[in-house]
């Protein structure tokens, strides 16, 4: 579980993220959704410390994780960053290394030696993230093979392997043709069963689809918050409404 407190972000002296208050919960997908520019992606970057490496960048305020907060000066970044995993809307995979690589990459770093540990923990996360069926014949070849559907499936496994707490997701489908945007979707109700995930989207039927809760930003506030299904249906705020009926974004 995340909570948010008294969360701001400035760029410089621009205050891209207000006073944002909110809980995400565990075993739930959350999505965020708003036009362009109210601050998705920053709020996002904040839940995992990633907006440090924006220069000007500063952050007020708490992010507990588990009710540790992440920004004390005692928590490591890096740390961080394994226990709140990012998958970004470019599938990225590491271009040099091979499929296998790129899921064990990230236990290397941590000091994982043993090979039969490592080969059990990349077939588990390659089947947690739908792909083992289609690479087992191919593992050792190089990952940039892969389809751009399946190299963002094989992102997710990368991230699953540090054993994270925390899944965000920035547009992870919007690259992705249909069908790969279909498996992506699926793989989420599995992936939720054991994290908290958040995704940001701009498609609004894709946050219907997937999402247990909605929160709706707008110029850097969050305007609303609550299960997907009110939101879509019954929502309290005259902004949130004029945003799903498409009247404006
Ligand atoms: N590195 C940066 N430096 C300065 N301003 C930034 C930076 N990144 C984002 N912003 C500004 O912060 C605001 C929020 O941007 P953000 O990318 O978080 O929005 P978003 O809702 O994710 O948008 P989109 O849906 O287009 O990705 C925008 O006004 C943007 O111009």
């Amino acid at each position: 579980m995340i909570e948010a407190k008294n969360l701001n972000l400035w760029y410089g002296d621009f205050h891209a993220i207000k006073n944002i208050n909110m809980t995400l919960e565990k075993n739930k997908v959350t999505a965020f959704i708003g036009p362009s520019g109210c601050g998705k992606s920053t709020f996002l970057r904040a839940i995992n410390r990633m907006h440090e490496v924006i220069e000007g960048a500063r952050v007020d305020g708490e992010i507990l994780l588990e009710g540790q907060d992440i920004y004390a000066s005692d928590r490591d970044p890096v740390t961080v960053r394994q226990q709140v995993g990012m998958v970004f809307q470019k599938p990225n995979p590491f271009p040099t290394m091979s499929i296998y690589e790129n899921v064990a990459a990230g236990l290397r770093i941590n000091g994982f030696r043993d090979k039969k540990k490592i080969d059990e923990i990349v077939e588990r996360c390659l089947e947690q993230a739908g792909l083992w069926d289609e690479v087992k014949d191919r593992l050792n070849k190089n990952a940039m093979g892969l389809s751009g559907g399946q190299q963002q499936r094989l992102c997710i496994a990368r991230t699953l392997a540090v054993e994270p707490e925390v899944v965000l997701m920035d547009e992870p489908t919007s690259a992705l043709d249909p069908i790969s945007t279909q498996k992506v979707e699926e793989l989420l109700y599995e992936l939720k069963k054991k994290y908290t995930i958040v995704i940001v989207t701009h498609n609004m039927q894709q946050a219907a689809r997937v999402s247990d809760r909605t929160a709706f930003f707008l110029l850097g506030d969050m305007v609303e918050y609550d299960e997907t299904e009110t939101i879509f249906t019954n929502p309290q705020d005259k902004r949130t409404e004029d945003y799903i009926s498409g009247r404006f974004g």
